[in-house]
């Protein structure tokens, strides 16, 4: 019961983040309409009814990019929770340097492959600099951020490591 009024209030959406092979370069794309427009983020979307999140990312990275992606691996669930918004992001983010193809321009998104140490931080979401450098540490993490109704200011956060996707996976539905 409990679970089921959760599941009406979050909405699940993947991310990846594809790296080079020594991780010295991310692909990241530019969102050209809709949630996100004008900012840089890595790839994905909603999850479809009746997908599961690991085919939901490899999906939308397709649609988004043409790149075809194998061997995700999970790194963290991050909740995103706007004040004027009772419906809670779910975000599930995947890395992954095992694609084959090479990216292509699509109509929700530009790609562009970024050294690591160069971001376009001013063109992302604000808790992209906030995040990254624990991923970029190898950490697995759940987040979660407050957000004013613009859609740049984070008023908080919380977040925690765990040392297992067991343990992420139980992270779900924090509120
Ligand atoms: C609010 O904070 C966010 N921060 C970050 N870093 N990423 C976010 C945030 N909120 C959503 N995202 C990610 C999750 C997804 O990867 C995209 C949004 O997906 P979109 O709305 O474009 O979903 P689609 O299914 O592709 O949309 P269409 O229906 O337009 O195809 O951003």
């Amino acid at each position: 019961m409990v679970e089921a009024i959760q599941q009406e209030t979050h909405k699940l959406y993947t991310l990846i983040y594809v790296f080079n092979n020594d991780n010295t370069k991310v692909l990241l794309g530019l969102k050209k309409r809709g949630f996100g427009m004008g900012r840089w983020n890595g790839f994905g979307g909603k999850v479809e009814s009746g997908e599961s999140i690991y085919d939901g990312a490899i999906r939308e990275l397709k649609e988004e990019s043409n790149l075809d992606a194998k061997n995700l691996e999970k790194k963290a669930i991050m909740y995103f929770k706007f004040e004027d918004n009772p419906i809670i992001i779910d975000v599930h983010l995947y890395t992954t340097s095992n694609i084959s193809g090479d990216p292509v321009e699509s109509e929700e998104m530009l790609p562009r492959w970024y050294d690591v140490p160069d971001l376009p931080y001013g063109f992302m979401w604000p808790d992209n600099k906030i995040w990254h450098p624990w991923l970029f540490e190898g950490k697995l993490f759940t987040a979660t951020f407050y957000f004013k109704a613009d859609q740049t200011t984070i008023t908080g956060y919380k977040h925690s490591f765990v040392s297992s996707l067991k343990e992420l996976e139980a992270a779900k539905f924090d509120s």
